[in-house]
């Protein structure tokens, strides 16, 4: 992906067609030339109309939604496992998520999970879908799991991030607002027309420590031992009562709300360890007897394989039928 919204000075812009650097990890292209950058767009929206070419969008940024809507509009398809450009305006995931045949985001939601296509299959057929609850979070989940086990607070968000679990900044995790934009995305694929600010979040952490006040490297290093003795006490509290915590995502016509919830330890979410994510999905068909969908909910084998299958899947959409 281009990266022109954060590159202040750029290298001198390669000539059109472009030079094998394009093809190095880490590097980025940029082109500047005006007549270049017409012929990119031309080539990419023939090859976007006639083969399927995806824009494939693994940032953790609300930049992007912009290039993401002009490549629809250029016929590319679109692959997220970015949340943010589907949690901003409700006019930006409409106009993405109404051109359904060009673009996939069931990274967005679980990671590799099936939880999206599930929810838009059971849709699809007619059926209602009333209420979704669960565990979304990858990090708070494995957090919550090793907290059970003894362990210290800010040493295992510390693991979570090395493991690959957390967003660039742990805070979106420990703030709610990575699983409050899950809680979005399936909400308004359930047909709610609603925003950030119409989900009830809890924080595991104080606004002193958020990042208008202290950087990420600062609250790494100093601002998460700071809870480690609040979070130990939760947990033996609940603990004592035979129940364990979880951050639990709660979608249905009352509203949405995410938050640590003491749950039995024997219960479905009570027994989720590791990074698992588990979701039960209630509709008509589904409603004393939910669908269930439980695995690994972060990391970046996950997270990848279900990028690769949204490709694949729409790569499919074009292939000529003999
Ligand atoms: N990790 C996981 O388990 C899952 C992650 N996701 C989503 O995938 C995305 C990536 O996560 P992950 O790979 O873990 O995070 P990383 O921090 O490893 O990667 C984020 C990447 O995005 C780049 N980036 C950030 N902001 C911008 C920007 N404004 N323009 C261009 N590039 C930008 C970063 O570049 P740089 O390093 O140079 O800043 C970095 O390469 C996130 O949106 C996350 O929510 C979804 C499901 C699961
Ligand atoms: N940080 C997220 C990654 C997947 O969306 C999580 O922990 O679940």
């Amino acid at each position: 992906m281009t990266r022109s919204s954060r590159t202040s000075a750029p290298p001198s812009p390669p000539a059109f067609p472009c030079p094998p650097y394009s093809a190095k990890v880490g590097h980025c292209q940029l082109f500047q030339n005006p007549e270049a950058r017409s012929r990119v767009i031309d080539a990419a929206t023939t090859l976007g109309r006639t083969t399927g070419l995806v824009l494939v969008d693994c940032s953790a940024t609300y930049d992007t939604v912009n290039l993401l809507k002009d490549a629809v509009d250029h016929g590319c398809c679109v692959v997220l496992a970015n949340k943010k450009p589907l949690t901003g305006a409700y006019e930006d995931f409409q106009k993405l998520v109404s051109n359904f045949r060009r673009i996939r985001f069931e990274s967005t939601v679980g990671a590799g999970l099936p939880v999206i296509a599930s929810v838009t299959r059971i849709i699809a057929s007619g059926d209602p879908v009333s209420r979704v609850v669960g565990s979304l979070s990858g990090t708070l989940g494995y957090v919550m799991s090793e907290l059970e086990d003894g362990k210290r607070f800010s040493e295992v968000v510390k693991t979570a991030k090395s493991l690959g679990y957390t967003e660039p900044d742990p805070r979106d995790d420990l703030g709610g607002m990575d699983v409050a934009r899950k809680a979005l995305i399936l909400a308004r694929l359930l047909g709610q027309q609603i925003s950030m600010d119409n989900i009830n979040v809890e924080s595991l952490y104080p606004s002193e420590l958020g990042p208008d006040a202290v950087s990420t490297e600062d609250f790494l290093e100093s601002g998460l031992v700071q809870l480690d003795r609040s979070m130990e006490e939760r947990a033996k509290a609940a603990s004592s009562r035979g129940n364990v915590l979880r951050y639990v995502c709660e979608i249905g016509s009352a509203g949405c709300q995410v938050g640590l919830k003491e749950v039995p330890k024997d219960s479905a979410l009570g027994r989720l360890r590791g990074s698992d994510n588990v979701v039960e999905i209630y509709s008509r068909c589904y409603e004393s007897s939910p669908l269930v969908i439980q695995g690994a909910g972060a990391g970046n084998d996950t997270t990848a394989a279900g990028v690769l299958a949204d490709v694949i899947d729409l790569q499919d959409l074009f292939q000529k039928t003999a």
